[in-house]
């Protein structure tokens, strides 16, 4: 049987080379690329008919930082596909992102050397904002329009007899220390990427409590450091050009700079062959490239625990009838019943 893959963000970057890859590995298979700009999204399809002519992709619209868009895509997902066996949970922002040259500058010389430039820990903060529904932008996006898009997605991924996938792509800039029970859409702090994608870590772990048992198996992916636009936003276009040398440099000494969206698409084209059952649901993927160029996997434990990951469970089912009766509510001010 065919498998249906659906990919958020797929347009460009890491989502964009994981669907190359995977119809390189599965000519079969029918992609779906959820993105929310239709003139980048027709241009990725270009790109992949080029070299995949006979694959099947098919295209849909969605702003997974919007509640409406993620509701009305999951209903479309649900009229098209009677099934869904992976969906990847790619699509994510760093908005104006600020490197603290002084701690870098520090860094450099000191022993945590490697773990800086793996983790960049102590390197960057974002500013966020509050979207138009009312929620900080980055946890809506990273998170909150994904855990909604899954729940969403359920009768289509809880099938009787079949397993489906979910895969998110976290980061080793997920950190405990800037994720909070008390914030968890990180109103407060000036981390919010860290935050998002510790809670997406978190997430993971509470989904496969929660889903096995009905044939739905969640994993978490790092995929290094990759150069694609979220990266390159981070910096000046000049200083990356300067600094390129020294970024092929240091990835012979630490296999986290894959550099290649390809390359950080490794650990998600990987899962895409392995059984759920044979997956821990503690651990976090790795895209890896050796100083030689080689790419490979590895698990590895992730800083999280059951109780804090229930809590942040609860905490999103109750975001989330909030915000169903905010739209609701909006939806009778547009059309009151009765009329
Ligand atoms: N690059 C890196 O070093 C690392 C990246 N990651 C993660 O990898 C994932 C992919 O990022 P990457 O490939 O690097 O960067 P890109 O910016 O190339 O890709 C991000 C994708 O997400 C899409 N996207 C952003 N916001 C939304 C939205 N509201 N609705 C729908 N789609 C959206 C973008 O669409 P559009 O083109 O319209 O902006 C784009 O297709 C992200 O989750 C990122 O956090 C994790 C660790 C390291
Ligand atoms: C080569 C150096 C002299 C200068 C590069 C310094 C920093 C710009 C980078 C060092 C570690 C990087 C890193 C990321 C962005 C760029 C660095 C801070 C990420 C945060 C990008 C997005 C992620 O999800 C994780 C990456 C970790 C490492």
């Amino acid at each position: 049987m065919n498998k249906v893959v659906l990919v958020t963000g797929a347009n460009s970057g890491i989502g964009l080379a994981l669907c190359e890859r995977l119809l390189a590995q599965d000519p079969q298979v029918q992609l779906c690329l959820a993105c929310r700009n239709m003139q980048r999204a027709e241009a990725a399809r270009s790109a992949l008919l080029l070299s995949h002519g006979d694959a099947r992709i098919a295209l849909l619209r969605l702003d997974v930082g919007s509640v409406r868009s993620v509701l009305k895509v999951a209903e479309e997902v649900k009229l098209r596909y009677n099934r869904l066996d992976y969906l990847y949970l790619n699509a994510g922002i760093m908005p104006n992102p600020q490197v603290d040259f002084k701690a870098l500058f520090k860094g450099l010389f000191s022993r945590n050397v490697i773990h800086m430039f793996a983790t960049a820990e102590g390197l960057l903060t974002q500013q966020d904002r509050v979207n138009a529904d009312g929620l900080q932008e980055v946890f809506a996006t990273n998170l909150f329009g994904h855990f909604l898009l899954v729940r969403e997605l359920e009768p289509v991924l809880c099938q009787p007899g079949h397993t489906a996938r979910l895969i998110w792509t976290s980061s080793s800039n997920a950190r405990r220390s800037a994720f909070s029970l008390d914030d968890i859409q990180h109103r407060k702090g000036a981390e919010p990427y860290s935050s998002s994608k510790y809670a997406s870590d978190l997430l993971s772990l509470a989904l496969n409590r929660r889903y096995n048992s009905q044939g739905l198996f969640s994993s978490v992916i790092c995929p290094g450091l990759v150069m694609t636009n979220l990266t390159y936003g981070i910096l000046p276009s000049f200083f990356w050009t300067l600094i390129m040398p020294i970024m092929w440099l240091i990835r012979v000494f630490t296999n986290t700079f894959t550099l290649t969206p390809y390359n950080g698409a490794e650990a998600l084209s990987w899962l895409f062959l392995q059984r759920p059952e044979s997956l821990d649901p503690w651990a976090k993927y790795h895209s890896l490239t050796s100083g030689l160029g080689n790419n490979y996997s590895q698990p590895r434990k992730m800083d999280i625990d059951e109780a804090t990951s229930e809590a942040l469970y609860e905490q999103l089912l109750e975001l989330e009838s909030e915000v169903r009766k905010k739209m609701r509510e909006e939806d009778e001010e547009v059309h009151p019943p009765g009329h």
